[in-house]
């Protein structure tokens, strides 16, 4: 092929500039961040140069001031920085993208103090907003002559000598019209707070230091105490409840990143898919939608990201997959994982804390994050009926302290870290609950999803030895049960409603003959009884005898939900974005050691002796099943209005029946 010509591309200015004026940026008001950010570069790189002893003037107290001049609708930002020269001004103005920053520090090797400035493009989101810019600057070389530079935004500008005695550079706005609204002292305050609280350099109005200037997070951890992370929390998120744990993110390698992510307290109403985190370059402040760069299940912290990698200047969807933003992203999950497990190892009841607040996401990071899933995946924990090994020593020990020897079970038992919360409630971790019920029930969790509704049953089963686990985040534990189960092959989870264990039951009871005439077990005869009062074909009716020291003290009947269908059933009904109905089918277990069912059966066998019909007990006998059904479901809240009117209304003719005897 023969090449017909080599060459450079050519940009016309005058075509390019306007669209450099009105695209750069998405929004107008970035032009006050971008030059304040030039006038702290200016600031910072006289003391790198200063320190290099090319300064030998006295560095003045760094300030930037901004003044307005609503006759001359103008408004300038002055520093006492570097300065320029005219060849600087020639060489880094007059040429768009065109910037000092990296010539500077590879000259400086920047030492605490950081250039935010990269692309030499900032200066121009001026024209935005103004109609004509003007720089008159000194530079603080020796002998440098101050000049002044006018632009007034098509690509020609003037340079030409200024009488300024200053050392700085002073940048002034003629706004247009239409962008007035930044003469309001108002309007400039807030956009300091929003984008340059926390730049190193005091910025004044009219006297007014309107900045914070102190970023925490660009401190080293050791510097730092519990209420100096509070007190930026507080600054941050006002009126909000203290935060539990920090993470301060802090490093140069392989990319530049400093941070603090606080855990909030999860409340209700906090939008976990809204980022909460404040994103800076630099101490500059770039947005606080970083839903981009955090990875999805960190969303609901909150704190700041500060990262001069993070190239901001990209549209937003680019960023998704820009891989230093997803390096970033995995860094900070990382961080986030080794900061629970410290805390797990080294302070486990203020870990156990703070569990109730983090475990959603923690959750939710685990099914979503493969390598954050392998680091936490040990330290999640639940809450169980299981109480706990004695922590204080047995009171057949001797009193005098022996040095324990390795593997001593006393020194195990005091040695082991507290697993309990302040309530004195326990807590556990899946592998630990697998381990200590392998011999009882091998590979099958008991848990419970909802404390309230959900309580006999936990009752019955902790009476009975079986250890539950209490997952009641309605937001999350469903899922992240189907989750375990996929993990932990085998694994079997049965919410405490669903099937009775064969520990709860007393097999003995079951055969006992009852009826001589017809030889039915007390089984067979309440069966009967509750089909026939009931007269649901829709309701299995099963009839157990229930182990306990105390008959009373379990419930007369329950109603149980088996695992596989409530779960299909709770799938539909969240496909179809609706709340799963209590179903139809369902068993009820009526209890033969209850002493109310035991009289039940008295009741019914005498109403025969009576003669069936409408004899007084039969009607009784008929009213109490029902009720004891009734007391079953309340138990499972399982009523509607309808259900609920109808058995206050029984209630009250039981009670009538009974006390008219
Ligand atoms: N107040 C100032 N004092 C001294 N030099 C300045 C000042 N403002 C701008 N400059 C010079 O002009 C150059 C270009 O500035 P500009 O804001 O366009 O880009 P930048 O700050 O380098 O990068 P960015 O586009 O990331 O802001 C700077 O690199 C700096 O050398």
């Amino acid at each position: 092929m023969t090449m017909l010509e080599q060459g450079t591309i050519t940009i016309h200015s005058e075509n390019i500039f306007p669209i450099i004026k009105k695209s750069l940026y998405s929004g107008h008001e970035v032009f006050l961040r971008e030059l304040i950010s030039n006038a702290v570069d200016a600031i910072q790189k006289l003391k790198m140069v200063s320190r290099a002893g090319e300064f030998s003037g006295e560095v003045a107290e760094p300030e930037i001031l901004i003044a307005i001049d609503k006759d001359n609708k103008t408004l300038s930002v002055t520093d006492n920085g570097i300065g320029m020269t005219a060849d600087e001004v020639k060489k880094y103005i007059n040429q768009v993208a065109f910037s000092s920053a990296e010539e500077f520090i590879q000259k400086y090797q920047a030492n605490g103090e950081s250039i935010i400035g990269h692309f030499g493009l900032g200066f121009y989101s001026s024209f935005m907003v103004a109609q004509k810019v003007e720089i008159d600057t000194l530079s603080y070389q020796k002998d440098a002559q101050a000049v002044h530079w006018t632009c007034d935004g098509s690509p020609n500008f003037t340079l030409e000598d200024s009488p300024r005695t200053q050392q700085g550079t002073t940048v002034t706005l003629t706004l247009q019209e239409e962008e007035l609204e930044y003469l309001e002292p108002a309007r400039i305050r807030q956009l300091i707070k929003t984008y340059c609280d926390f730049m190193p350099v005091p910025i004044k109005l009219d006297g007014e230091v309107l900045n914070k200037q102190k970023a925490i997070w660009r401190q080293s951890p050791r510097d730092l105490k519990t209420e100096d992370y509070l007190e930026f929390y507080r600054y941050l998120y006002p009126y909000q409840e203290d935060p539990l744990l920090w993470v301060h993110l802090n490093t140069d390698y392989p990319f530049q990143i400093n941070g603090i992510l606080f855990f909030p307290k999860m409340r209700p109403d906090v939008d976990v898919t809204k980022g909460q985190i404040k994103l800076f370059c630099s101490q500059v402040f770039v947005s606080d939608h970083c839903e981009e760069i955090m990875p999805r299940f960190l969303l609901p912290m909150r704190g700041v990201i500060d990262s001069p990698d993070i190239p901001l200047n990209v549209s937003r969807s680019a960023l998704q997959v820009d891989r230093t933003v997803r390096k970033i992203a995995d860094f900070v999950a990382k961080k986030v994982g080794d900061r629970l497990n410290e805390l797990y190892k080294e302070n486990r009841s203020e870990y156990i804390t703070c569990w109730q607040d983090i475990a959603t996401f923690v959750k939710y990071g685990v099914m979503n994050d493969d390598k954050f899933k392998k680091q936490v995946e040990d330290i999640i924990i639940y809450r169980t009926t299981y109480q706990g090994e004695p922590e204080t020593k047995p009171a057949d020990t001797p009193t005098v302290e022996v040095q324990g020897q390795e593997g001593d079970p006393w020194q195990e038992v005091t040695t082991k870290p507290a697993q309990k919360d302040q309530q004195g409630r326990t807590y556990t971790t899946i592998k630990e609950y697998l381990e200590r019920n392998k011999d009882r029930h091998e590979n099958r969790v008991f848990y419970c999803s909802d404390e309230a509704t959900q309580a006999t049953y936990v009752e019955l089963h902790k009476n009975q030895g079986l250890e539950v686990l209490f997952m009641t985040d309605t937001f999350i534990d469903s899922h992240f049960i189907s989750f375990l189960e996929r993990e932990l092959n085998n694994v079997q989870f049965s919410r405490v409603d669903a099937d009775l264990d064969k520990t709860l039951i007393d097999e003995n009871k079951a055969a006992e003959i009852v009826d001589s005439t017809t030889n039915k077990t007390r089984s067979e005869l309440i069966k009967e009884i509750f089909e026939k009062a009931l007269n649901k074909p829709e309701i299995t009716i099963r009839t157990e005898a229930l182990k306990s020291d105390d008959p009373q003290g379990t419930p007369p009947a329950m109603v149980l939900l088996p695992e596989f269908f409530r779960r299909l059933r709770e799938m539909n009904a969240l496909m179809q974005q609706q709340i799963a109905q209590f179903p139809k089918e369902h068993t009820l277990v009526v209890n033969t050691s209850h002493p109310l069912i035991q009289n039940l059966v008295s009741l019914s066998q005498s109403s025969i002796i009576q003669g069936e019909g409408q004899s007084p007990n039969a009607e009784l006998a008929n009213m109490i099943c029902h009720h004891v059904y009734d007391l079953a479901l309340i138990s499972q809240k399982a009523f509607d209005a309808e259900a609920m009117k109808t058995f206050v209304e029984r209630s009250n003719q039981v009670l009538t029946r009974l006390t008219s005897k």
